[in-house]
């Protein structure tokens, strides 16, 4: 099973690319905004698949041109390495 990790660590990795903590939990969350619609939902597309890979899902919300995304592991009940590699493969993706 993943290892739980401090908001700290995780913060310091991943505050300079626009990732935040979410009031009153243990979870990172960041809005990405697309040129449209299409180019947001490919994103999700692309992400989904290397989600489904890691056996490690996002919430996510999606409105027109925008997805908001929020990661954190159920399983140890806060953060882990899984949400910053997934952290990480987003950005990429989003460009
Ligand atoms: C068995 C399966 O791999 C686990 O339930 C996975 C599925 N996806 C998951 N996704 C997230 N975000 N956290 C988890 O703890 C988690 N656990």
């Amino acid at each position: 099973m993943a290892e739980k990790l401090t908001d700290r660590t995780v913060l310091d990795v991943l505050m300079g690319a626009g990732w935040s903590m979410v009031d009153g939990r243990d979870a990172i969350t960041k809005e990405f905004v697309f040129a449209n619609f299409i180019e947001a939902f490919g994103f999700m597309s692309r992400a989904a698949l290397v989600a489904e890979k890691m056996g490690h899902h996002p919430e996510w919300f999606n409105v027109y041109k925008t997805v908001s995304v929020t990661l954190s592991t159920h399983d140890v009940g806060g953060l882990s390495e899984l949400d910053v590699t997934l952290a990480k493969r987003m950005d990429a993706l989003a460009g």
